[in-house]
């Protein structure tokens, strides 16, 4: 053990009050500077300090008494100056605010737990004695490493240990003189107030607090000895990280009555006996003090946690299921997960996957950019007892499957009014009303200039851009940013991260779902994509239509033209990693996070450029995707098919999709609600200049029962106009939309309805084309060319690296240079419905499901 070690464990062993301790380090300097007169001749120090000679031993304890005895009777620890002492001393007593005497800036403070900022008087005096402690420690520590002669003067010319025997150094030694413990020419190190600059307080790492307040404890069940190895490693590791020596505490050793007052960093490394085992009583106390009504909500919420589970994956079911339940009861009683549930199994690599929980949590606890706790996801228990986050089977989904967000009116069923920018159906300030006057002027503005585009292009040389059909001058346009601040408001409160001026990044519910084991979206099925590696985003939010099913509200720009400024490819593609990131860490305590999910969700490997807008309007898209590339994450981008001239000259994406949303003029229009006049042309030319492209490619045909699903023969039409490699067919999600497009649940297919369409439309196709694969959850079917089917096998998936090493190769390459093939559960037919057997698989009702349920249920009795 090392002097600074043992000093801390000192400390830790003897911590008081601070009033004791400043009393107890004032005791320590007197007894400490005697024996530096008594040792030192030569000692030209200038006394006590005053500070420490007022507390002299009066108040001091025992137990400060017993710290000075062990100090001084351990020879690692070094004999210090007075003003060593009493630097410590005026340090452990200033009068500093809470922040800035822990050496913290304002913002580092909040993040620390609540347990620190509550109680800052108590903390403090303790916080102030550890620092001092830490201090000892540190001087120790430098002088024994410098090699220093503890405040005796060595005979002179002995320099093997690099002390200068309190002779001056010449000057062309003086940085060597320093290096081995001598200050710069004033002598020995040791001797000189002066010097004492040299052993700098020590500022000790605010993360670290916490644990030296408050050891992490580190609890454990074994029957066979491997979580008592596994936390015993941990603990070894936390030292080894600097951390201060975690206790290491048998869970049958515990009273478990005492969790409730708990506030330290507890883990627990639990293994899962379904025999009377260890765990037995935690468990049972835990489930009684969960569902017991007399226990408060939130008993726990001192308490910060995080559970590893050992278990045998032969068991099945009950794999790791009593660790599992901690966790689970552990959040719902408040406590605050640090780090996801982790698990090793006895039938695979357990000591491995213990290792890389282990590592991984260590890394997060020790991460300054972190809040080891978040508040957002503090398990806040609902009636039935499950966390808010656990308990979302209300949630209205989008077309990806993801939760949207209804505004008021349509959650009461009113219409909704499309104010532009403002968020729909929201009260509007007095003050907001001046800039909706000023929007829809600008509308307007914007409408007659783009009229006027058209007219111009339409009378091709006849006029010149920038002037009227009058032969008036059209005002120059200021260059505006696409995202006014009201859109900003409306955006960010639905869940979205607005990256610079016109691009936005958002987590999708499947990427929640992968996280927590509970599947992944159709992609999986039909491609291999796994959703938590997956990033949803888009380089505009802009777009050229408003369909009645954009679940945005249309509360995203629209334009026919790009009149925005523009921001730099790398600056979105950094801004929506960076955010897709952080919004991943807010999801780290959410119950039931998979570790190795989340540590594997750290690094995007697909990008889903599809979320809102329009991403091939943005003008630097094809760098964009590049850019993409280069990192090795796959593209799958979604135009709606008004710009053909960007698809021609798109470069290769892994797959690009156009949205196919109806098979005629009339219901295209009556379904996008199209901008440009022009509409059916673009979308035919984009059919067209799709087909043209050698890479994957996708019609997207989002079904709305009445809207489109009788255009069968219209469809088969197109597609084969287009020759697309796949075609995506799902049903529309409701969404709540009610207002401007007037659909409701009526207008959402079943899946045999989607299936019996797509059957019809593969039966018009005829040879070319069959059923593929399905994703029965989402109800999404895909349709593929037999060009990905060699014998009875489907090729559907992707192999991602080979895409990459062919757009690094600069040759040409078409669809069936990089298919891989489709897994037996994904191919449609299969007893799985696409749902990937490995995961969990959770079913998620819309009240209106749950309604007809309850009411078939009825129905059921009733016949009984
Ligand atoms: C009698 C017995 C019962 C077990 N029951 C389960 C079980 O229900 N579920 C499970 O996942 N693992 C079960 N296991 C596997 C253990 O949890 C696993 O081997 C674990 O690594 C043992 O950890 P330990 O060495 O700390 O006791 C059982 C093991 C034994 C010996
Ligand atoms: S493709 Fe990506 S963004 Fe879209 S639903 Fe799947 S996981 Fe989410």
């Amino acid at each position: 053990m090392t002097a600074a070690s043992s000093n801390l464990q000192l400390w830790k062993e003897y911590r008081i009050p601070l009033v004791c301790m400043a009393i107890g380090i004032a005791t320590l300097s007197i007894i400490l500077s005697n024996k530096n007169k008594d040792n030192n001749n030569n000692n030209d120090s200038t006394g006590a300090n005053p500070k420490s000679q007022d507390s002299n031993g009066k108040k001091a304890g025992n137990k400060v008494d017993k710290v000075v005895q062990d100090m001084e009777q351990d020879p690692a620890i070094p004999e210090l100056s007075e003003e060593a002492v009493a630097r410590v001393v005026d340090q452990a007593t200033e009068e500093q605010k809470p922040y800035q005497h822990r050496g913290l800036k304002k913002e580092e403070f909040r993040k620390l737990p609540k347990v620190i900022r509550k109680k800052p008087k108590k903390m403090q005096a303790q916080l102030d004695a550890a620092a001092a402690a830490a201090n000892l420690a540190a001087i120790a520590a430098t002088s024994e490493k410098s090699g220093c002669c503890g405040g005796k003067n060595k005979p002179a010319g002995d320099t093997s240990t690099g002390c200068c025997g309190g002779k001056h150094k010449p000057a062309a030694e003086d940085s060597v003189a320093a290096v081995n413990g001598c200050s710069s020419g004033s002598g020995c190190a040791c001797s000189s107030p002066s010097s004492l600059t040299t052993p700098a307080l020590t500022k000790i790492d605010p993360l670290l607090l916490p644990y030296l307040v408050d050891p992490i404890k580190i609890f454990y069940s074994t029957i066979t000895g491997t979580a008592k190895l596994f936390a015993t490693q941990l603990a070894d590791s936390a030292v080894s990280h600097g951390l201060p020596e975690p206790k290491v505490i048998d869970i049958v050793d515990y009273d478990t009555e005492d969790f409730l007052s708990e506030s330290s960093l507890s883990i627990f490394i639990l293994s899962t006996y379904n025999v009377e085992g260890p765990n037995d009583w935690f468990l049972k106390w835990l489930e009684d003090t969960r569902f017991d009504w007399r226990v408060e909500k939130g008993a726990l919420s001192k308490l910060k946690f995080s559970v590893f589970g050992l278990g045998d994956s032969a068991y099945t079911e009950e794999f790791c299921n009593g660790p599992r339940s901690a966790d689970k009861w552990l959040g719902q009683m408040g406590a605050q997960r640090v780090w996801p549930f982790g698990e090793g199994d006895k039938n695979g690599d357990q000591g491995g996957a213990f290792k890389q929980w282990n590592d991984a949590l260590l890394a997060s606890l020790l991460d300054p950019h972190q809040s080891h706790v978040h508040d957002a996801y503090f398990s806040s228990d609902e009636e039935d007892g499950a966390s808010a986050s656990e308990n979302d089977d209300d949630e209205e989904l989008d077309e990806d499957g993801e939760p949207v967000t209804k505004t008021k009116e349509e959650k009461l069923g009113l219409p909704t009014i499309d104010r532009g920018d403002a968020s729909e159906g929201e009260m509007v300030d007095l003050e907001d009303m001046g800039n909706i006057a000023r929007k829809i002027k600008q509308a307007k503005e914007d409408k007659a200039l783009d009229e006027e585009a058209f007219a111009n292009e339409k009378a091709g040389a006849k006029r010149s851009v920038g002037e009227t059909k009058d032969g008036k001058a059209i005002k120059p346009r200021e260059v505006r940013e696409m995202v006014s601040p009201l859109l900003y408001k409306s955006l960010t409160k639905q869940g979205y991260k607005i990256i610079g001026s016109h691009s936005g990044v958002k987590i999708c519910r499947w990427t929640k779902a992968a996280l927590r084991g509970r599947g992944f979206c159709y992609k999986h099925s039909f491609y291999g994509i796994q959703s938590h590696l997956c990033m949803e985003t888009t380089p505009s939010l802009a777009c050229a239509n408003k369909c009645v099913f954009c679940w945005r509200h249309h509360t995203n720009p629209v334009g026919t033209e790009w009149r925005w400024k523009v921001d730099d490819p790398e600056f979105i593609l950094e801004g929506a990693l960076e955010n897709h990131y952080g919004m991943l860490k807010q999801l780290k305590g959410v119950p039931g996070v998979r570790a190795d999910r989340f540590v594997e969700a750290g690094e995007v490997k697909h990008c889903a450029l599809s979320l809102v807008g329009e991403p091939i309007f943005y003008p630097h898209i094809n760098e964009f995707v590049r850019l993409l590339h280069k990192k090795r994450i796959s593209s799958f981008l979604v135009t709606n098919a008004q710009f053909p001239d960007a698809i021609a000259s798109m470069d290769p994406v892994t797959q690009l999709y156009v949205s196919v949303d109806a098979s005629t003029k009339e219901s295209l229009k009556k379904i996008d609600r199209p901008l440009f006049r022009d509409f059916w042309e673009r979308f035919l030319d984009s059919l067209d200049a799709l087909g043209k492209k050698g890479q994957r490619t996708v019609y997207r045909l989002t079904l709305v029962k009445d809207f489109n699903t009788d255009e069968i023969s219209n469809y088969v039409e197109l597609i084969r106009r287009g020759q697309p490699d796949f075609i995506e067919i799902k049903g529309v999600t409701y969404c709540g939309y009610g207002g401007a497009s007037g659909l409701t649940m009526a207008n959402v297919p079943y899946h045999t309805e989607v299936v019996r369409f797509v059957e019809l439309i593969q039966e018009q196709l005829g040879a070319g084309y069959e059923i593929a694969a399905e994703h029965a959850h989402s109800c999404s079917i895909l349709v593929a060319s037999t060009k990905f089917k060699k014998g009875d096998t489907w090729y559907t998936h992707i192999d991602y690296d080979k895409f990459f090493e062919l757009v690094e190769s600069g040759e040409k390459f078409t669809s069936l240079d990089y298919m891989a093939e489709t897994p037996s559960w994904a191919v449609f037919g299969a007893p799985e419905g696409g749902f990937d057997p490995d995961e969990t698989r959770y079913f998620r009702k819309t009240k209106e499901q749950r309604k007809a349920d309850r009411e078939r249920r009825e129905d059921e009795e009733d016949q009984e």
